[in-house]
């Protein structure tokens, strides 16, 4: 083991980004004062941060998948635009006692999720700069830069009465895994159908493919904080009401039934369990798991609204429509946005 403590800063950041791809777009990589690069377009721009305690613990930390959703929690935000990745900025704090390898495994996290979304959308995504600093808590700070064509970006404020409203990906999936790791169990002893829960909550995997095939969606959101948060973000925007439909959910919820046993087995002999969970009151594993599908977001599941008449295209699925009003709802009856915020409300 050599910590960090026993190298240089500026041996440990070539140590890291032994990886980083060319690419043509990139004038001046790291190692200036600040990167140049060539945007062909508009440019798109997101922040997004991974905190010890708040986002993750050391008890389930695993640092190359640490390095995969930091990465994907901010790419999904840029696709979500519409735009192609062109860059990350990548700050750090770490204790000063981290051993290297575990550095390195990070930014190998990080390098295989930005491939991963280059690839879908052809393009390379390489790391542009950052910053790295010590500290007891360890704290990963994402800048992710894009580009759009002009008037192409997709916008939370579009979606129209009558539209139709689908689902990329899956949401549910990370607040189940959650759980679950609250519940005491972890992904080397899970079976493989909770550990593959537990491995969405650890390192989501967005569908970035999905932007390409979605043709031109009225409004576009990155589902990060739940549904029914991050739809009401949406019927805000666009001064509109959306109705869920729940058969359409079933299939997002029945995967989850048997997590949610476990995690209400749990619960009921008095073993850790809701630390976090917002569902507060599931009496059955059908609430909890429902709970999970409104409210859970880390997925990082794309919502789209679009006109009913127009193809939803691959990797798609229907799950509700936009009406008249400004509320979230599912068949019919109110959704309260009670998905994740960092302040409790
Ligand atoms: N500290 C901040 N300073 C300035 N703008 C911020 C800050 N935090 C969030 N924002 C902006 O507020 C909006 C909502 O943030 P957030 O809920 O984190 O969005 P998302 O779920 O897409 O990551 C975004 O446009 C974001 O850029
Ligand atoms: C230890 C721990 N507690 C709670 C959570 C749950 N959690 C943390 S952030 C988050 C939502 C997404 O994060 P946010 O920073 O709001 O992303 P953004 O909306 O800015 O993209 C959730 C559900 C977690 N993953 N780990
Ligand atoms: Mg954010």
């Amino acid at each position: 083991m050599t910590r960090l403590s026993e190298l240089g800063e500026s041996h440990i950041i070539s140590r890291v980004l032994t990886r980083n791809p060319e690419s043509a777009h990139v004038i001046v990589g790291p190692g200036d004062d600040a990167a140049v690069t060539a945007p062909e377009g508009r440019l798109v721009s997101t922040a997004d941060m991974l905190v010890e305690n708040e986002d993750f613990t050391r008890d389930w930390l695993d640092w190359d998948l640490l390095g995969r959703k930091a990465a994907a929690q901010n790419l999904a935000d840029v696709c979500a635009m519409g735009a192609d990745p062109h860059g990350l900025l990548v700050s750090l704090a770490v204790p000063d006692d981290t051993d290297i390898a575990d550095l390195e495994a990070l930014y190998s996290g990080l390098f295989d999720e930005a491939e991963r979304a280059g690839t879908a959308l052809e393009c390379t995504v390489p790391i542009i700069g950052g910053d790295l600093s010590s500290s007891g808590l360890i704290v990963i700070a994402i800048t992710a830069l894009g580009t759009v064509r002009e008037d192409a970006a997709f916008l939370r404020s579009g979606a129209q009465p009558g539209d139709a409203l689908y689902l990329a990906g899956t949401v549910g999936r990370a607040a189940a895994g959650l759980d679950l790791l609250f519940a005491g169990l972890r992904r080397e002893t899970a079976g493989p159908e909770l550990r593959a829960l537990i491995d969405t909550q650890l390192a989501p995997r967005p569908d970035y493919g999905a932007l390409r095939t979605v043709g031109t969606p009225s409004a576009m959101i990155d589902v990060s904080d739940g549904l029914s948060l991050d739809l009401a973000r949406v019927a805000a925007a666009s001064g509109v009401g959306i109705d869920l439909d729940r058969a359409l959910l079933r299939d997002l919820i029945d995967p989850l039934l048997p997590a949610a046993e476990v995690v209400l087995d749990v619960r009921a002999t008095g073993g850790a369990g809701d630390a976090d969970s917002s569902d507060g009151r599931a009496a059955t594993a059908d609430d909890l798991a429902l709970s999970w599908v409104l409210d859970g977001g880390e997925d990082h599941g794309f919502a789209a609204s679009a006109p009913s008449r127009q193809d939803p295209g691959v990797g798609w699925r229907r799950i509700g429509e936009i009406r008249t009003g400004h509320d979230v709802s599912l068949d019919g009856t109110p959704v309260p946005a009670s998905g994740f915020s960092h302040f409790g409300k």
